[in-house]
């Protein structure tokens, strides 16, 4: 498969390093494609939205042109993983001016919910279809406040999402490339997998 990582901001090389990783387990190969310009996500079968500065990123993709491509590869159904500021750039709203959001995930998102109390956190994480909790590390993190009716929650902490499904999209406010599980990039792009373990 081709996996684009979406690579103007953020934490790029562990994205592409658990795509390969998670590709490799189910017996496939991934050819990681990073999108700093317009032009190349088209090409890809899946993306990858990493965490960094939501701020940053949503004006980056906007001038370089590679929004509207999100926008399609979303329209045409194709998996999309967006963890913490990927997460927040696709959400519907972000309650912050500051980061034009793309509307692409039916969800408000509060973006350092967990900021003002714990930078950052480890925490095992029940998950819908997973039999195991996955060791889910939050890093100014942010929360779910509301989500369409079209939203599946597939894990919530303390009674707030921060796993979700929106049609192609799985959207979560951890970092599940700096752990070595695949367990969520297989959610997110081997669905068929996931489910058996
Ligand atoms: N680890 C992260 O991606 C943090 C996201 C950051 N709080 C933001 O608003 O962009």
């Amino acid at each position: 498969m081709k996996a684009g990582v979406l690579a103007v901001q953020g934490d790029v090389s562990e994205h592409a390093a658990a795509i390969r990783r998670a590709a490799t387990a189910h017996g496939e190969s991934a050819e990681v494609v990073e999108i700093r310009e317009s032009g190349l996500l088209p090409e890809c079968d899946v993306l990858l939205c990493p965490g960094g500065e939501s701020t940053t990123i949503s004006r980056l993709i906007r001038r370089e042109g590679i929004a509207e491509e999100i926008r399609e590869h979303v329209a045409a159904d194709k998996p999309v993983l967006a963890t913490c500021a990927g997460l927040i750039v696709l959400s519907a709203d972000a309650k912050d001016d500051r980061v034009e959001t793309l509307g692409l995930i039916d969800a408000t998102v509060d973006r350092n919910a967990f900021g003002r109390q714990a930078d950052s956190f480890e925490a095992p994480l029940a998950v819908d279809g997973l039999a195991d909790p996955f060791h889910a590390v939050f890093i100014r993190a942010p929360l779910i406040d509301a989500v369409g009716d079209g939203v599946e929650v597939l894990a919530s902490w303390e009674d707030r999402p921060v796993l979700v499904r929106d049609g192609p999209i799985l959207g979560c406010s951890f970092h599940p490339e700096l752990t070595d599980d695949p367990r969520i990039h297989d959610l997110a792009f081997f669905p068929e997998v996931a489910a058996t373990v």
